[in-house]
């Protein structure tokens, strides 16, 4: 046993010890997850609880004590709980697919692994699932800081019933990709439209010889390269993972800083957890200071914006509905004062749902 060897052996001894009671303590936890779902079963209430998981890892957070990171817990717990939650009942997930997309991987970054997916082929049918009980939640984008408001999603949650019960921030990191690992043969560079649009200037430097060709997600323009040489694709880490391609170029959208925020949408209506944001829908008649008139409120009762977007109404006017979020829940003093005098001074007014804040 060389010397490396000999100080590793009791370390790992003690690593093994500690993991099985660590197990011992999972699998309590699992069953008292268990129960819980009994008791949920009795009462036909909802098993996934967004306010509920995160005051379990908020109060992790506050007593841990090092040298575990704060991020770390929160990604432990989020699979703890996953699992846990499983055990109660796996929760179907709509995304939008295929396999391989950053929806995908906001999907699993909010709800952990233990989910079943259910990829679907458009943001559309992400609600439609949802609407009609085929999957309890949807995950969709919103918005990407680099090139603003994803508009269908926007029109989507406009148009359902559904309500937002939570979001999920991303950062998206668009890689080069072929089957080879370089440019040979090489003649067009797919994408969907968006990820072309925010690697351009990468792709006008480094790249100009390649044709662009738009096409639906970033996971298909993966797959199509993966079975063409003369394809490249512009995707991330999960696409580049799921059909096996090589990087040529690592991290080529043009913000370095690139996001993305996702939604999750459902029938689930989440309790305040004192750290929580609204989303509101608005319009307001065509005279002059309504949009002051409308927001005044907010100021007056002290609650802050933190979004701010304007979608045309698409009844053939220049009417506008604002898409805005609030800082608190729907359900705090101050937000409910706010709100019902914004009520009346709004000409459409509809609450898409308080949730917890990511930020
Ligand atoms: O507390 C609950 O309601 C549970 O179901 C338990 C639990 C957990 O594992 O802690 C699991 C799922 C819920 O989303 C919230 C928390």
């Amino acid at each position: 046993m060389s010397t490396e060897e000999q100080r590793l052996a009791p370390l790992r001894e003690k690593i093994d010890a500690l993991d099985a009671q660590i197990l011992d303590l999972l699998t309590q936890r699992a069953k008292a997850a268990q129960e819980v779902g009994h008791v949920k079963g009795g009462f036909s209430s909802p098993v996934f609880r967004p306010e509920r998981e995160r005051q379990v890892v908020a109060r992790l957070q506050e007593i841990n004590q090092g040298p575990l990171l704060s991020d770390g817990i929160a990604a432990i717990w989020r699979e703890v709980m996953s699992a846990c939650r499983a055990l109660e009942a796996r929760q179907t997930i709509a995304y939008l697919g295929p396999l391989g997309t950053f929806s995908e991987q906001a999907a699993q970054t909010y709800f952990g692994h233990s989910i079943a997916g259910l990829p679907c082929a458009s943001l559309d049918e992400v609600f439609k699932s949802v609407e009609k009980g085929a999957a309890q939640f949807g995950v969709v984008p919103v918005e990407n800081s680099s090139e603003g408001a994803i508009s269908r999603t926007l029109d989507l949650l406009l148009d359902s019933s559904m309500r937002i019960s939570g979001e999920v921030v991303l950062p998206i990191r668009h890689h080069l990709l072929t089957k080879s690992g370089n440019f040979d043969g090489v003649t067009t560079v797919c994408a969907h439209a968006q990820a072309l649009a925010q690697c351009q200037q990468w792709l006008s430097v480094h790249a100009p010889q390649l044709k662009r060709q738009a096409v639906s997600s970033n996971a298909e323009a993966a797959r199509l390269a993966a079975n063409d040489p003369t394809l490249a694709a512009i995707a991330g880490d999960p696409a580049q993972e799921a059909y096996g391609l090589q990087a040529v170029a690592a991290q080529i959208q043009d913000d370095p800083h690139n996001r993305t925020r996702f939604v999750v949408v459902g029938n689930y209506a989440c309790q305040p957890t004192g750290k929580d944001q609204t989303s509101l829908v608005l319009s307001v008649d065509n005279q002059p200071g309504a949009v002051h008139r409308l927001l005044a409120p907010l100021a007056k009762h002290g609650v802050s914006m933190n979004r701010f977007e304007s979608r045309p109404a698409r009844k053939g006017t220049w009417e506008y509905h604002f898409y805005i979020d609030i800082a608190g829940h729907a359900d705090d003093a101050k937000v409910v004062a706010a709100l019902n005098e914004l009520k009346e001074v709004a000409a459409f007014y509809k609450n898409l749902g308080s949730y917890p804040h990511s930020a």
